[in-house]
């Protein structure tokens, strides 16, 4: 009887226990709203590319963060929306009358849901990435096992393909290699499974280094894998291969940063770069790298160079 009661209170607690709150942002402001939304007692924020339904259109000259991005923010049920929806009106991030959609969903684990849809994936001719609890399709390959906890990085993204598949093509045996903007360290660890020697992961996301640092334990390479904050970068770190798949906006600021990071013959791979970004880009890395031409995946470009020879 007592059981039967028991059952009971779960299961009305259990009716509607997520509220999805969903707005559009645009490249500038993403970020931003969904620090405001984690601020807001949001459980998780989620990016996702909104092309096939747009709740409003960018203004003119505007570029959009994934094309264009729907933010999601998680909330248990009990959640008072109406405090979070004020805060963002007020918030110089958003225009006063943005649009936004609030839903009920059904009962399911939707923080780990994403679990199900990843699938080990193939990149290049050798490299594997394979979900942590999921079996390897193939025991000979070289496979990263892989949970991205709240960190961006599954190899889903085109951006991540793009850099898995340029990592994949290169001898990295014994070369030191960083990665700036390293989220779950999928390309950090790509490396050293690939052959480098020593890699360094900088994010300056406190939850990228955790995801980081748990998936060098899971693949065996937390030796060669140093994490830094990017105010904690110690100096005198040289790369012979430098990959940073970031954003447009923060690639240009922190190119002297980046170049600086470069062994002279070193190589480069830039993405989260969008296509129509990519020749303002070359230009500006083109400085102190020979840049090939842009490789396109979707709307999304990868730019790679070889550093040029201090005369
Ligand atoms: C698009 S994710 C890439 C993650 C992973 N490297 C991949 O390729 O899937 C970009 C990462 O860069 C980090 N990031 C953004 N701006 C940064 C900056 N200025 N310095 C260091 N990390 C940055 C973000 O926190 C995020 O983890």
């Amino acid at each position: 009887m007592l059981s039967l009661i028991i059952i009971t209170i779960l299961k009305k607690e259990k009716i509607m226990p997520w509220i999805q709150l969903k707005l559009n942002a645009t490249a500038k402001n993403a970020e931003n709203i969904g620090e405001l939304l984690m601020e807001n007692g949001a459980l998780s924020v989620t990016f996702t590319d909104a092309q096939d339904v747009p709740i409003f259109e960018p203004a003119p000259g505007e570029t959009r963060l994934w094309g264009n991005t729907d933010i999601t923010g998680l909330y248990e049920a009990e959640t008072n929306m109406l405090p979070i929806l004020e805060q963002l009106r007020n918030s110089p991030l958003l225009s006063s009358d943005f649009s936004h959609k609030i839903e009920a969903l059904e009962d399911k684990d939707w923080e780990r849901e994403w679990m199900d849809k990843f699938h080990p994936m193939k990149f290049g001719q050798r490299l594997w990435i394979c979900p942590s609890w999921k079996p390897v399709p193939d025991e000979n390959a070289i496979n990263v096992m892989l949970d991205p906890g709240l960190a961006f990085g599954t190899g889903t993204h085109p951006t991540t393909a793009l850099c898995l598949t340029w990592l994949d093509s290169l001898d990295l045996q014994d070369k030191v290699v960083i990665d700036f903007g390293c989220g779950s360290g999928i390309l950090a660890i790509a490396a050293l499974k690939l052959g480098a020697k020593r890699v360094i992961g900088i994010d300056l996301d406190p939850q990228a280094i955790t995801a980081s640092r748990d998936n060098a334990q899971r693949n065996n390479v937390s030796d060669q894998l140093e994490l830094y904050l990017p105010a904690d970068l110690p100096e005198g770190i040289f790369a012979d291969v430098l990959v940073a798949n970031i954003l447009a906006g923060p690639l240009r600021e922190l190119s002297t940063n980046i170049e600086s990071l470069v062994k002279s013959n070193g190589s480069l791979a830039l993405s989260g770069i969008l296509e129509q970004q990519a020749d303002e880009l070359i230009e500006v890395y083109g400085q102190w790298f020979t840049m090939e031409k842009a490789t396109i995946k979707e709307e999304w470009a990868r730019l790679s160079g070889i550093k040029n020879i201090a005369s």
